[in-house]
């Protein structure tokens, strides 16, 4: 039988999202929030189109976020009282009540399908995770069958991960630990390849 895992996705509200991608549009909010959606978009868009991933749930206040991921199929669940990323991760993971549960960044625009279903496959069935491109984030954590997400977001996760007791996922998936935090970060994943979304809300310089 398949190990399935259901995916909560954190999408913070798009105008205090991605502050340090802000000067990528130059500063106009408009610009920047369409390319913080797309970033998203492009991120659950290669989530559900990947064959070990039964269910994908955002976590967001933002109803232009909710509205967009209703269109593809993606329920999205409103943050809780307690404010942060962990606390949002947690509370996803309470809610869904899932036989096996994860998190994935929602800032992961390259994403590839094949990519993430061989992080899947490889953690089989540990509590495991996936470092950022520079080994110090964390772009996917994954739980283990029946346990707790038990999230660590934030500064230095990869580490915090790793003490929690989580595999380190290394492997043939650079879509998977191409997060885009930065004007760097989004010429990397243009090189990888972006999904439509983000594709198509670029700002003029990358084109
Ligand atoms: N729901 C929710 N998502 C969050 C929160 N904080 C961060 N996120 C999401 O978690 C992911 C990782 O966050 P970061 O890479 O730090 O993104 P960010 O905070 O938008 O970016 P910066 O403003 O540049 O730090 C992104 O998908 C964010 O949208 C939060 O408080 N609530
Ligand atoms: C919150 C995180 O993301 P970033 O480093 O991209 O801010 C993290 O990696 O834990």
């Amino acid at each position: 039988m398949r190990d399935e895992v259901d995916l909560v996705v954190p999408v913070k509200t798009l105008d205090r999202a991605k502050t340090r991608l802000t000067s990528a549009t130059g500063g106009d909010p408009v610009s920047h929030a369409a390319l913080a959606l797309a970033l998203a978009l492009d991120t659950v868009s290669a989530a559900i189109a990947t064959p070990g991933v039964r269910r994908v749930v955002t976590i967001t206040s933002d109803p232009a976020v909710a509205s967009e991921m209703a269109a593809l199929g993606v329920e999205s669940l409103p943050e809780p009282a307690e404010p942060g990323l962990n606390a949002a991760l947690k509370h996803g993971a309470r809610t869904l009540r899932s036989s096996r549960i994860g998190a994935l960044q929602a800032d992961l625009p390259a994403l590839r399908p094949d990519e993430l279903q061989a992080a899947l496959e490889a953690a089989a069935g540990r509590r495991a995770f996936v470092p950022d491109r520079q080994g110090t984030g964390t772009t996917l954590l994954l739980a283990a069958p029946g346990g707790e997400l038990d999230p660590r977001f934030g500064v230095g996760s990869a580490g915090h991960h790793r003490v929690s007791g989580a595999v380190a996922l290394i492997g043939a998936w650079p879509s998977l630990r191409c997060d885009v935090d930065t004007e760097e970060d989004l010429r990397l994943a243009q090189m990888l390849g972006l999904g439509t979304h983000t594709a198509n809300a670029l700002p003029a310089w990358t084109t």
